[in-house]
């Protein structure tokens, strides 16, 4: 199944920098690891946002709601979920 997703980070801007630097690191090898296994195939910067637009490839809603509650960034994001079903007319 696919799933569209929004992120958008907000991170707190007093946010301790080494904090900060940890939890990005975490954040980056935790979604290349589920790149790598096929399982986040888009992920794509919103252009001029702390925000990023992903295409997410799973079993079902709770293997989506699984990944995406394990991220590092989770308690700084907000997530708009779009489930994607097949168009008619796609070639
Ligand atoms: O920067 C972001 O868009 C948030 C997040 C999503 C993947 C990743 O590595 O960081």
């Amino acid at each position: 199944m696919l799933f569209h997703v929004r992120m958008d980070v907000r991170l707190p801007p007093d946010l301790d920098p080494d904090v900060r630097a940890e939890l990005l690191a975490r954040e980056k090898a935790y979604s290349q690891d589920l790149q790598r296994a096929g399982k986040w195939p888009h992920l794509w910067r919103i252009a001029g946002e702390y925000a990023n637009f992903s295409v997410l490839n799973v079993e079902n809603v709770d293997e989506l709601h699984d990944l995406l509650s394990g991220l590092p960034l989770f308690p700084y994001l907000e997530i708009k979920v779009t489930p994607l079903a097949t168009h008619p007319s796609a070639i």
